[in-house]
């Protein structure tokens, strides 16, 4: 794929048909907890203003958690878990709230789309999420998604909202994602540091990725920083989707194909969205290694892992998580969903079908991890 120009990827955003748009706590809420109802009016003057000139756009709103305990009386963001699944539950509703109103003056319903990793990595709930976001968008509803804070469990969970929302920009196959956070664009280095510079361009973001040093958050409500941010610039490359990273008071002119922040070109053309849900949704649970003949034809692309090629199982997981597939050597072949939980696997490790059928029975003769839950890294 030759490389576009800016402004070629500045077009495509101006002209996208279908917008996910990710805002970060920081530029919603106050550093008390409270929500800042005018940051808030005017992101969703900016996103109203692209509704009305025809495009479908899709809000990933973090803020639940930082929006939450301001008015559950705590005078800085919870540090465990069980504080910030209350705060969330409190804060996502004063967040729809305001959402709701600030919509309404443009006479545009919202829709809440809370997502655990969890449900939407089977392909079930998968297509579930899909359908819904699509129904809505047809509707003429901008969906405000958010990870559903709440119930996440903690050791599956996105934890920061960029990679969701390049994943959802995947899943409602937008032309166009833009990142809105507290700062105007990425930097050689951390903004505070003296000589940090905005890039304006990065025509390729897996190889820009060597190029600048990131930060974690720089502010107290924000999660992942720009490590995050990257991450979900190179999903979106990778799914032939451009990107624009920016400060949420630039969203209008960002979605308008204006030369702000910087905008990320994609390196690929699209591909299958379910299996790069699969790719980049959630941590591997746990590991399946192969012998050679069976990372052989897994590294083929086009077949299943059947339990004969399997040496060893690492880790505890349930049919239907993520797993890697493993070389004997370590490196990772591909990563996939297992069709069993890890103590079956163990029972199935280099068993060909008829002795499966024969010592397990019947419903241990499906392969370990079919090719269609399957993606090569
Ligand atoms: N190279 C960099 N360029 C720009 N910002 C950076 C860089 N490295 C770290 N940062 C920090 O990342 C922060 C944005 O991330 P975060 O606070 O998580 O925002 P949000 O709440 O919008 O997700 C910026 O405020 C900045 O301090
Ligand atoms: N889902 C969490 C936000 C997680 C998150 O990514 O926050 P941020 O770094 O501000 O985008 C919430 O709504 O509080």
């Amino acid at each position: 794929m030759s490389t576009p120009s800016q402004a070629e990827i500045r077009r495509r955003i101006a002209e996208a048909e279908t917008v996910v748009v990710k805002v970060g706590s920081s530029s919603l809420t106050r550093p008390d907890g409270h929500l800042d109802a005018g940051r808030l009016n005017a992101l969703v003057a900016a996103l109203a203003e692209t509704h009305r000139l025809g495009a479908r756009v899709v809000l990933v709103s973090s803020g639940a958690i930082a929006a939450g305990f301001g008015p559950l009386g705590f005078d800085a963001r919870p540090t465990d878990v069980a504080t910030q699944q209350a705060a969330a539950a409190v804060g996502q509703g004063l967040l729809m709230a305001q959402y709701e109103a600030a919509f309404a003056r443009f006479g545009v319903h919202a829709g809440q789309i809370l997502i655990t990793a969890e449900d939407t990595i089977r392909a079930t709930q998968y297509r579930n999420v899909q359908r819904t976001l699509g129904r809505l968008l047809d509707l003429g509803v901008v969906p405000i998604v958010n990870e559903n804070d709440s119930l996440a469990s903690n050791e599956i969970r996105f934890g920061d909202n960029d990679r969701l929302s390049a994943l959802v920009a995947n899943l409602v196959r937008a032309d166009a994602l833009v990142l809105l956070t507290d700062v105007d664009g990425l930097y050689t280095a951390p903004p505070s540091e003296p000589g940090a510079r905005r890039i304006g361009y990065v025509p390729n973001v897996v190889d820009a990725l060597g190029e600048v040093k990131v930060g974690g958050t720089g502010s107290k409500v924000g999660t992942g920083g720009m490590v995050t941010k990257l991450e979900a610039a190179r999903v979106a490359a990778v799914s032939g989707i451009p990107a624009v990273l920016t400060s949420a008071s630039n969203a209008g002119p960002a979605l308008m194909g204006d030369p702000v922040g910087t905008a990320f070109a994609p390196v690929k053309h699209r591909g299958s969205t379910r299996r790069l849900w699969i790719g980049f949704a959630a941590d591997p649970r746990g590991t399946i290694i192969v012998d050679a003949g069976a990372a052989r034809a897994v590294r083929g692309g086009r077949a299943s892992l059947l339990a004969a090629g399997a040496l060893e199982v690492r880790g505890a997981f349930s049919a239907g998580d993520p797993v890697w597939i493993d070389a004997d050597d370590g490196t990772h072949l591909a990563r996939g969903l297992a069709g069993y939980d890890s103590e079956e696997v163990e029972q199935m490790l280099g068993r060909n079908t008829a002795q499966l059928k024969r010592i397990l029975g019947d419903e241990y003769t499906h392969p370990l991890v079919h090719r269609d839950n399957l993606v090569l890294v």
